[in-house]
């Protein structure tokens, strides 16, 4: 998918991206690929794949939730700004966090939001877990994302800390998303979530499954959790 393709394909989606955006656009793939050659943010070099894969894949969460309807979002290990960045420049008046374990990557956001003269956007090298345990970020954002991050169980322990009560978890996935949903049912209940939505549909181009996973936040995480860094990913709640 080439940029004017996916300019066409956001327009047919109904977001309407202005000469201004459309550079933000350009300006993260020269940034991506430039910064790319010196720390590990992606396997996709080509633009078509970054186009395709990384920026039509992470606004694909707003074919089927309203962004214009939240205000704070965190994103949980957005690695190089996925899906978060390209939300971002769609709706400008996100207040961005986001949270990613490797140093590298948080340096390489904090210069492309100076790149894309982003606002609102502030980024931690932290685990989220320790994020979920910090009062000032605990329960306080209206949506969290995480895209390739974890599976089901790990994920909702990672996120469902930080959602604020009412507020929404999406989780982004491929594939088998299903499964990962009917093992992940206890923990989600446990951490205060409930399964709200499952969106399937195909990627253009290329035709691979995604599923975009939609649970609200209906009670309060129980204060155990979530547990000490490293612990959701080595003993799952499953
Ligand atoms: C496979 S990458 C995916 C990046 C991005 N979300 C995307 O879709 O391209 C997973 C990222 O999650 C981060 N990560 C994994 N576990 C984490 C944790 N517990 N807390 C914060 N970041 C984490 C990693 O450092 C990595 O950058």
């Amino acid at each position: 998918m080439n940029p004017e393709q996916f300019f066409q394909a956001m327009q047919e989606k109904g977001i309407q991206l202005n000469v201004h955006q459309k550079e933000q656009f350009s300006i993260y793939f020269t940034t991506l690929i430039e910064w790319n050659e010196k720390i590990n943010l992606t396997g996709l070099t080509a633009e078509d794949d970054v186009y395709l894969k990384h920026f039509y894949d992470s606004l694909s969460a707003a074919f089927y939730f309203d962004f214009t309807k939240v205000q704070s979002v965190c994103d949980v290990g957005a690695g190089a700004g996925f899906p978060s960045i390209p939300l971002k420049i769609c709706y400008p008046h996100l207040q961005v966090t986001i949270v990613d374990s490797l140093k590298k990557r948080i340096g390489f956001l904090n210069q492309l939001s100076v790149a894309l003269s982003l606002e609102n956007v502030a980024f931690y090298h932290d685990r989220a877990e320790n994020m979920g345990k910090n009062a000032s970020f605990r329960e306080s954002f209206d949506l969290v994302t995480a895209r390739a991050v974890a599976r089901m169980s790990v994920l909702s322990e990672l996120c469902l800390p930080l959602t604020k009560k009412q507020g929404t978890f999406l989780a982004m996935k491929g594939a088998k998303a299903g499964e990962e949903i009917e093992l992940a049912k206890p923990a989600i209940e446990v951490l205060g979530g409930e399964l709200k939505q499952m969106h399937t549909f195909t990627l253009p181009h290329e035709d691979s499954e995604r599923s975009i996973i939609e649970i609200y936040k209906a009670r309060k995480t129980p204060k155990k959790y979530p547990r000490k860094a490293g612990l959701p990913n080595k003993e799952p709640m499953e």
